[in-house]
Formats: C-alpha cells, structure tokens, sequence
C-alpha cells in the first residue's frame, strides 16, 4: 500500500487461488459486491489476480486478464488478503504459507489441509501478526467456526455433534426416501458442487473426519488432527440397512460426533472424536436434515444446547461464508488488530473408539433351529453385552434376527459381532450399524 494515497481509497489487494466451484463463486460475490463490501469494510477490495491450473478455459464474467497459472508469483506480489479454495493439501500448504510470511492474512475453505497441518499455518500466521480464517471449512454456509472460536469461548464445550458433509447426506437422503442408487446420486452431488475434487474424501468419510477434527480442536482447544479421528464412510451402507433402520422407526445418517470423556478416576477429561454412518430415529432433529443440509449441535456448561442448520455444501453457500472472512479479515487489518489464533492449552487425551459407548444395531441371517436365540443370547452375554430388543422376521432359511443392544463399549459390541460370525447357527451377518440419538 502506497502511504501517499488518501487512507479511504486505498484498495485492500485480493488474490484468489483457484476458481473450481468455490472460487468462481467467491470471484462472482467479489465482483458484483464490491460497492457493498467497500462499504462494510470501509475501503475498496481490489482483486489483483486470481490463480488458475488451466488459463485458456472459457470463464463467463471472469477478466481474462486476472488469470494467472503462477499461483507462487501472484502471493508473492503484495497481496493483503490471499482466498485459497485450491483445496487438498500441496500446493495449497505452501501457497498459504508463503502468503502469511509475506504479510496477507489468509482466508481458506481447505479443512483437509487444516486438519492435517492447521498447527503450521496458525504458527506461520501468528508469527506474521495476520489473519487465518476458515469458516467455509466446516459446514459450507453454516457459521460454526465463529461461533466456537469467539462467541461460546467463555463457556465450556462439552459435545459437538452433527451431520457435516453434504454430499453424503444428500446421498443418504436420496436413498431412503426414493430408493435411489448410490453411484447415480453421488454423481448428482458432484453435478451440483457439493463433493470434494475427489469424491471419495466425501464417501470414506475423510471429509466428515477432518471437519470433526477441527471442530474439536476449537471446542475442546486441543490440537486434534484429521488421524486422531475414528472414521468409517457410507459405502459399506446398504439398501438392507436402509429398510431395518426404516423397520425401526430410524433413518440412516452420517454423523460427526466429538465429546468431551469424563472426568476419570484421576479427574481427566479426554477427547472422543468419530464418523461413522449411525441409525437415528426419525423424531430426532437430525433425522429431519435433507438434502446437502447439514446441522451441528453444540452442548455447553453454560448455554446449554445449540443448534446450527443451514447449507452445508454448494459453490454459492460455501461462497457466502468465505466472503464473510473476507470482510472480517479486512476490517482487522485496517484496524492493525489480528482474531484468534490456535487454542489448544488444554492439550487433552484422545481416547480410542474402543472406549465409546454406544449401542449397536444387528440383522443376522441365522438357522431356524430350537435353541438358537438362547446360543446368541449366551455370545452377547459372554462379552457383558446386554440386548434390548430382539425380532425375528421370516422362517426357515429366510430367518433373520435382528437385535438392538443397550449401551456397552465399542470393543465389547465389536467382539460380540466377531464372536457371532463363528457361530455355526449364524448364516450371515447382514447389518452391523451404531444406534445414535434418543
Ligand atoms: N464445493 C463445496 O461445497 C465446498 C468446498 N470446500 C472446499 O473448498 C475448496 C475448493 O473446493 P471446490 O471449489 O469444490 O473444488 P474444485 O475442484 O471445484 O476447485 C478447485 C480448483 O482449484 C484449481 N487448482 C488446482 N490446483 C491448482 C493450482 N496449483 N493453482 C491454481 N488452481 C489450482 C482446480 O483446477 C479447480 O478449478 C476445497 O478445499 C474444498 O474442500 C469447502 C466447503 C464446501
Ligand atoms: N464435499 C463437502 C463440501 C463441503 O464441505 C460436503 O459434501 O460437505
Ligand atoms: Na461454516
């Protein structure tokens, strides 16, 4: 910024790195906002460049003049705010870094790279005295990010709990209401921008994972990273555990679940964090959650519980939220002021999924001879598991049991399913899925 130039007048220099879904968006919102955003900023942005793998495509309402394939050159140039929606990990770790040391505070939607190595870029960009904001990280449009790292950070987080990906909710949905095929409806999510550049970070369930990692960093102010997460994805999901959920007034949904353990014996607290598909019953809230919606509970000492629901995925929703970083990271540096950085003093534990406790749905293909109940009934007990319902569909070789257990550990319910494939009087067993949400 020249210092001859009148204060009001000197544009605040944007470069924007990549412009997939998110960023064609964020471009658009750029442009056709900029006397609003001038305003609520109290200076003009100028967009100085905007980075690009391939320059030669066709970019409706794009200058062609702003693209550039030098993403390194463009933060390199005196930008005072850097928007990296590139997404995964390198070049974008670098690219963010280089941003930070040479002065521009960094706003991204990159949760895979936050995740992985949040702790690097909070340091750089602490070190710099700048700006890493990242709201369109987590549940696309939803504020979730703010809300944790500033307006409930004088309360004590307890629970965060929610659906986080869209893509997969979107499938789930689609799936149990009308019946449709898994591959036909991702490839309708990836039609309407609402999955990863590769899908399968949305369907494993890596996405949701590295959400929850950073939701529990912020909630818990503990570092947490994308592998300290227990994760299993939707691919394993049948049309059979679709129906049994359905039998038993449930709906299939993937969920993030972090919570706060304890205190133990010693007064510890730990953190637990997991993904996993899980049973909901229908007259949960989270049951109701369509579409590429998501929806985050928050449980707080103080405020008690809080719910958040909105767009969880899309170019125009992840936009907004990104745009509102751009706006927030403005004002602070116009002001000379920088917002939070890393929290993570209270550096607690992680805890293994093995220690969760949670019930289980089952639907076993068993022999229909006398005497069969009583033999699953003694596997369940032999690992302190305690059943709580139990029905029997068909007969003969179609008997199918299907049992829901009351609360136990996860190791205990996972042993028990081992132990129930050795048995001779189980043919197979069909659907093995957790049961979330009284
Ligand atoms: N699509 C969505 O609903 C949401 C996406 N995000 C995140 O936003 C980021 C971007 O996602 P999308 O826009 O959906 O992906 P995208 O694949 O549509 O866009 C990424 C763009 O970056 C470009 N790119 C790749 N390497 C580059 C390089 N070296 N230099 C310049 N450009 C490069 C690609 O060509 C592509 O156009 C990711 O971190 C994603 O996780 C976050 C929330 C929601
Ligand atoms: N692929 C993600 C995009 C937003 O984070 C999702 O489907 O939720
Ligand atoms: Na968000």
């Amino acid at each position: 910024m020249s210092t001859a130039e009148p204060l009001a007048t000197t544009p605040l220099k944007v470069a924007v790195l990549g412009c997939g879904t998110v960023g064609t968006e964020v471009v658009r919102l750029l442009t056709d906002s900029a006397d609003d955003l001038r305003a609520r900023i109290g200076r003009p942005l100028e967009l100085i460049g905007i980075a690009v793998r391939r320059a030669g495509r066709e970019r409706p309402g794009i200058d062609p003049a702003l693209l550039t394939t030098d993403a390194e050159k463009l933060v390199s140039s005196g930008a005072d705010l850097v928007i990296e929606v590139i997404g995964g990990i390198e070049p974008a770790r670098n690219l963010i870094l280089t941003a930070l040391k040479n002065g521009a505070s960094v706003v991204t939607a990159n949760k895979a790279l936050l995740a992985q190595d949040g702790s690097t870029l909070f340091a750089a960009a602490e070190e710099a005295g700048v700006d890493l904001y990242f709201e369109a990280a987590v549940a696309g449009a939803i504020p979730i990010i703010r809300p944790l790292r500033e307006s409930l950070v004088g309360d004590e987080i307890t629970a965060v709990i929610g659906i986080v990906n869209g893509t997969t909710n979107f499938i789930l949905d689609k799936m149990d209401t009308s019946g449709a095929g898994f591959a036909e409806t991702l490839t309708e999510a990836q039609d309407l921008g609402y999955a990863e550049p590769d899908p399968t970070a949305d369907i494993e369930g890596f996405d949701a994972a590295a959400k929850a990692a950073i939701l529990s960093s912020l909630a818990f102010h503990t570092r947490v990273t994308s592998a300290d997460v227990y994760r299993e994805g939707i691919t394993d999901v049948t049309s059979t555990d679709i129906a049994s959920a359905k039998a038993m007034g449930c709906v299939v949904k993937a969920v993030a679940i972090c919570q706060l353990t304890g205190p133990d014996a010693n007064g510890e607290r730990a953190v637990s964090v997991r993904t996993h598909p899980a049973m909901i019953p229908r007259h949960h809230p989270l049951a109701s959650v369509g579409g590429a919606y998501n929806a985050v509970f928050v449980e707080s000492k103080s405020a008690g519980r809080l719910m958040f629901y909105g767009p969880g995925a899309g170019g125009p929703p992840t936009a907004s939220a990104v745009l509102g970083d751009v706006v927030t990271v403005a004002r602070n540096r116009l002001r000379g002021a920088a917002g939070p950085g890393e929290s993570s003093y209270a550096a607690r534990p992680i805890s293994s999924i093995d220690t969760v406790i949670t019930r289980y749905h089952l639907s076993l293909e068993v022999t229909d001879v006398a005497g069969v109940l009583a033999t699953i009934a003694n596997c369940f007990a032999d690992h302190g598991v305690s059943i709580q319902t139990v029905r029997q569909q068909g007969r003969g070789a179609d008997a199918q049991l299907v049992i829901v257990t009351h609360p136990a550990p996860d190791a205990a319910l996972s042993a028990t399913v081992e132990s129930l494939r050795e048995l001779d009087v189980v043919v197979e067993v069909t659907s093995v899925m957790r049961v979330e949400g009284e």
